[in-house]
């Protein structure tokens, strides 16, 4: 079924900000507003916007791949992710995906998860990460893939936290942790299931810069994108690949492998009760 992300132009010549919406096929027109595309002079923010959360589900996990992909297709150098929803950047993962799911739509979930990551981690474009509120597991993951993280001061937290839930991060996850703070930091963090601060999490390099509000992150992030826009692309590409390629490699020739563990294992009893305690202990909370 077609369906419609928006996506709006902000040209300079003229001084007028038009709005184009560009088509692109999606699976489901539920897709429309889960994701929001800005065209700025140069590049682009994609903003994620699926209230209360913006918990990674099948559709969201679609909608992120298709608007890369669209940019792709519009030859952008490189862009800004983030979320449009107050305080959140992404609670990861949507449990309720993994909780007592059908086979078909927890294999396709977990192949479109592949997916996204394949697109984001081995990206031409250059990217930078503004988060803007909590960040744990997947939410986490999406900001490791980018070049460069800027996170807004305040409460929330960030980090791969699955041994919480019961669940282990995969090894695609765990390799773009230690790409990203190392060995050792990621040993202990990942058996923990730490969740950081914005400071404890500069300070283990988990983010590059920690900005007081949301309009000082916004004006860092756009200077930090712009200086990488500004290296010759194919020199920091392959740059970039030279740190990636292993782990990119990794999964792609792993692929279905790596599908079938993750089945075996999110279907178990044991992690099936796992899940279904934590969800509680979510909505206990409201
Ligand atoms: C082998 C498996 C490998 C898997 C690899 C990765 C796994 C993951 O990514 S698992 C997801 C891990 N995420 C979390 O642990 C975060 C859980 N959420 C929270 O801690 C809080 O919601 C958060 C701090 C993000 C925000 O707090 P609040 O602003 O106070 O919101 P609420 O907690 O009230 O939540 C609102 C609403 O959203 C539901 N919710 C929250 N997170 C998720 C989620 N990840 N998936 C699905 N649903 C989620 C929460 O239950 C509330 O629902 P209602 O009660 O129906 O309003």
């Amino acid at each position: 079924m077609m369906s419609l992300v928006t996506f709006t132009r902000n040209n300079a010549l003229p001084l007028l900000r038009t709005s184009i919406t560009v088509r692109i096929q999606l699976n489901s027109a539920s897709l429309s507003s889960l994701v929001r595309l800005e065209e700025k002079q140069g590049y682009a923010v994609v903003a994620m916007h699926k209230p209360p959360v913006n918990s990674l589900s099948l559709e969201m996990i679609q909608a992120l791949s298709e608007s890369l992909s669209e940019l792709e297709k519009n030859k952008c150098k490189g862009f800004i992710l983030t979320s449009a929803c107050p305080g959140i950047f992404s609670a990861g993962l949507d449990i309720r995906e993994m909780y007592q799911p059908t086979e078909e739509r927890l294999k396709e979930f977990w192949s479109s998860l592949q997916t996204l990551w394949l697109q984001l981690y081995g990206s031409k474009m250059a990217s930078v990460a503004l988060i803007n509120g909590h960040a744990p597991a997947g939410g986490c993951l999406l900001a490791m893939c980018c070049d460069s993280r800027i996170m807004v001061n305040g409460k929330s937290k960030i980090g791969l936290n699955e041994t919480k839930l019961g669940i282990v991060a995969p090894f695609w996850f765990k390799d773009t942790f230690v790409n990203t703070i190392g060995v050792r930091q990621s040993e202990r963090a990942l058996q923990l299931g730490s969740l950081f601060t914005p400071d404890e999490a500069l300070k283990i390099g988990l983010v590059d810069r920690v900005l007081p509000d949301p309009e000082a992150a916004t004006a860092v992030a756009e200077s930090e994108l712009k200086e990488f826009l500004q290296i010759p692309a194919m020199a920091r590409y392959l740059s970039k690949m030279r740190i990636r390629e292993a782990a990119l490699k990794d999964l792609l020739e792993n692929r279905e492998k790596d599908l079938n563990t993750f089945v075996n294992f999110a279907t178990t009893d044991a992690v099936q009760k796992g899940l279904g305690i934590y969800l509680q202990s979510l909505a206990k909370k409201n």
